[in-house]
C-alpha cells in the first residue's frame, strides 16, 4: 500500500510547525527511512499515519482513501507499530503480548496460536522456549524481536517503526538489523522507519527521506542519497569518510546486474556448446548453471580452445566464490580481489544464479564517493 502526504502540516503552538507542508509518497512494499536531527518532525510524521497525532492541514491518502474517512481505532489495528522496548506489557507473556491485536480483531484462538508461533520463528525466537516467558526474563535484543513480531501480528500491509533498535547495544543492534532485513525480504510490507542513525538508514532503507525543520530536504533511493547528497546538510549527515563507509553500507542487491546469459549444463553438455557460446558472445569466460539455474562454476575460453569439441564440459568447470544479495560491497570487493575475475556471481540461498556484480561498478562507486568528497 502506498501512502501519500499532500501538503501536510502539523502545527503545535501558534505558528510553530513541527511538520511544514510535507508532500511525499511512501511507496508500496518499500522500506522508507525517515531521518534528520532531533526535533525535525520524524515521529510526528510517523504518528500522523496511524492518527496517534492528528494533522492540522493537508491530506494523507492510503491506497486512494483519505485517512480522515477511516475510523482511527480501526486504522490503528490495521497498521503495525513498533517502538522502543517500553512497548511490551510487562505482566503478559511473550505469547499474549504478540496476540493482543489478533484478539482485538477476534481471530479464533487456533489461528492466533499458529500465527504467533510463525511470527516467533520469523524473528528467530524458538516458540517452545519463549512463548510463555515474560518480558523481564528476556534480553533487550530479544524483547525487541518480540516487539517486531507484535508489530506484524495483525498481518498489516503497513508497518510504522520508531527507532525500534535505538535502545540496543551496537553488536546486538547489527544482529537485529540483519535479521530484520531477512524478514523484510520475505514479508514485503510498506515500512516507514524512523532513525537518527545514518548507518542504519543506509543499511536498511530502500529509500531515504531526509527531514530538517519539518521540511523534506531530500527523498531518493538509498544509493542516490549516498552518491548525490542534495546539499551540505545531507553531506554532513552522511559524514566525511563516505568512500569507505559507502562500500561497507551498500548491499550487493543495490548494485548487481540481474539476469544475463549463461551456459546451461544439465549433465551432458559438451565443450563445443560452451566454445560456440563464448566465441559468439565475445567473452573470455562464462558461468555454467544446471537445469534449475544453480551455479556449477565457470569455464574459460583459453582452456576450452585446447580441448576437443566432444569432451564433457564438466572436465573444465572451475569453482568460484559467490555472493548473496544481502551481503555488503566491502565483502564483495575482497572476494573479487581474490578471484581476479572482472565480476562475481550473485546467488540466492539455494545457489541459484541471479546475476553478476561487476568490478567496474564497485570501482566507479568508490570514485564517485571520493569526487563528491572533494567538492
Ligand atoms: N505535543 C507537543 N506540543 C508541542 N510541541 C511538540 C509536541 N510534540 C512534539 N513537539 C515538537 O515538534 C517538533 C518535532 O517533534 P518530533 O517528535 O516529531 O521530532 P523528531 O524528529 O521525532 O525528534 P527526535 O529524534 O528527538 O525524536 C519538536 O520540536 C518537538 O519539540
Amino acid at each position: 500500500m502506498s501512502i501519500e502526504f499532500k501538503n501536510v502540516v502539523k502545527e503545535y503552538e501558534e505558528g510553530f510547525k513541527a511538520v511544514d507542508n510535507l508532500s511525499i509518497t511512501f511507496e508500496d512494499k518499500k522500506l522508507t527511512i525517515l531521518i534528520g536531527p532531533s526535533g525535525c518532525g520524524k515521529t510526528t510524521t510517523l504518528k500522523m499515519i496511524n492518527r496517534l497525532i492528528e494533522k492540522t492541514d493537508g491530506e494523507i491518502v492510503v491506497d486512494g482513501t483519505s485517512l480522515d474517512e477511516i475510523d482511527p481505532i480501526r486504522l490503528r489495528r490495521s497498521i503495525g507499530y513498533v517502538i522502543q522496548e517500553i512497548g511490551l506489557f510487562p505482566h503478559m507473556t511473550v505469547f499474549d503480548n504478540i496476540a493482543v491485536t489478533p484478539r482485538l480483531m477476534k481471530w479464533d484462538e487456533s489461528r492466533i496460536k499458529k500465527h504467533v508461533f510463525e511470527l516467533l520463528d520469523l524473528v528467530n525466537l524458538e516458540p517452545s522456549d519463549y512463548a510463555e516467558k515474560y518480558p523481564a526474563q528476556l534480553s533487550g535484543g530479544q524483547r525487541q524481536r518480540v516487539g517486531v513480531a507484535r508489530g506484524l501480528a495483525s498481518d498489516p500491509k503497513i508497518v510504522l517503526m520508531d527507532e525500534p533498535f535505538g535502545a540496543i547495544d551496537p553488536i546486538n543492534r547489527e544482529k537485529l538489523q540483519d535479521g530484520f532485513l531477512e524478514i523484510q525480504s520475505k514479508i514485503e510490507k510498506t515500512i516507514i522507519f524512523v532513525t537518527h542513525d545514518i548507518r542504519e538508514a543506509i543499511k536498511l532503507g530502500d529509500k531515504i527521506a531526509i527531514l530538517d525543520d519539518g521540511k523534506l530536504v531530500q527523498y531518493a533511493d538509498t544509493m542516490t542519497v549516498v552518491q548525490e547528497p542534495a546539499n551540505e546538510f545531507v553531506e554532513d549527515l552522511l559524514g566525511a569518510d563516505r568512500a569507505l563507509k559507502g562500500l561497507e553500507l551498500v548491499r550487493v542487491r543495490e548494485t548487481y546486474v540481474p539476469g544475463g546469459k549463461w551456459i546451461e549444463d544439465t549433465g551432458d553438455c559438451k565443450v563445443k556448446k560452451a566454445k560456440d557460446f563464448l566465441v559468439n558472445e565475445g567473452r573470455k569466460f562464462a558461468y555454467v548453471v544446471d537445469g534449475s539455474k544453480r551455479l556449477k562454476g565457470y569455464v574459460m575460453l583459453k582452456q576450452l580452445s585446447k580441448a576437443s569439441d566432444e569432451e564433457p564440459l564438466k572436465k573444465y568447470l572451475r569453482s568460484i566464490e559467490t555472493i548473496q544479495p544481502l551481503s555488503n560491497l566491502m565483502e564483495a570487493m575482497s572476494l573479487i580481489m581474490n578471484t581476479g575475475l572482472s565480476s562475481l556471481p550473485v546467488v540466492d540461498d539455494k545457489e541459484r544464479l541471479l546475476g553478476i556484480l561487476r568490478f567496474k561498478d564497485l570501482v566507479n562507486l568508490v570514485g564517485s564517493y571520493e569526487s563528491s568528497d572533494e567538492e
